[in-house]
């Protein structure tokens, strides 16, 4: 066994869950919510003999790991058809690599070399703790230099709260945000200026 944890492991489906597989490499959306629902912010995921997964669905303990512990928690996995199914798949709901020797203060789990530990990112940037109606579209949110409903500047880089993490968080964040940005910008703005806009039918 290639994967060598201290105990005790975040909770989760019996050891060696073979009857997953399938549906974790096709489907991990479906799966990964109901793992979520059924223990919590923090899970195992053990899938055949080698591999164990860990994944992350709070904002908090994304930003201990990702801030809070960045050093440490600096480096990617190498490609494996796993990570590459899920990547492609799912890029809307998590990305994943592999963490160093780590521990997480809050819940006292010690992670060993090569365990893969995985975000997810869809569930915490829709956490009702960070913001009104999670799912409303409500672009004025990220109007008025940030700020929402007269709070602090919203900070993509999640350096003092993780909010939402598109472009990841801490040492490893994505460094071409702010030219993405702009560029998603531009591409609204010449959506704006190309067509002809009308309010449809029921809506305000
Ligand atoms: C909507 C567009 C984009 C999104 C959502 C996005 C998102 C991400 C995410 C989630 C990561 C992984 C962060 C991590 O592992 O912690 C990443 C890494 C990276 N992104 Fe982006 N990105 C975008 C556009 C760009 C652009 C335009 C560039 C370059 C001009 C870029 C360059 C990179 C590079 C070089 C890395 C690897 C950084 C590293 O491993 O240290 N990305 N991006």
């Amino acid at each position: 066994i290639r994967n060598v944890f201290f105990s005790p492991l975040p909770p989760g489906p019996h050891k060696c869950s073979f009857r997953l597989l399938p549906q974790y490499l096709t489907d991990p959306k479906t799966i990964l919510q109901k793992l979520h629902a059924k223990y919590g912010s923090i899970f195992t995921v053990h899938v055949g003999y080698s591999r164990t997964d860990i994944f992350i669905a709070d904002r908090f303990l994304a930003h201990q790991a990702l801030i809070q512990h960045g050093t440490v928690f600096a480096d990617r996995p190498k490609a494996n058809p796993t990570n590459k199914i899920i990547s492609s798949n799912q890029h809307d709901i998590l990305f994943s690599f592999y963490g160093p020797k780590w521990r997480l203060l809050r819940h006292g789990y010690l992670v060993a070399t090569y365990a893969s530990v995985n975000f997810l990112v869809a569930e915490i940037g829709r956490d009702s703790t960070a913001w009104d109606d999670p799912l409303a579209f409500k672009p004025e949110r990220f109007m008025n230099n940030g700020e929402q409903n007269g709070g602090t500047n919203f900070d993509i880089m999640g350096s003092k709260e993780i909010k939402m993490m598109p472009f990841g968080a801490g040492r490893r964040m994505c460094p071409g945000y702010a030219l993405e940005i702009l560029h998603l910008e531009y591409f609204v703005a010449n959506f704006v200026w190309y067509f002809a806009w009308k309010v449809g039918n029921g809506d305000r």
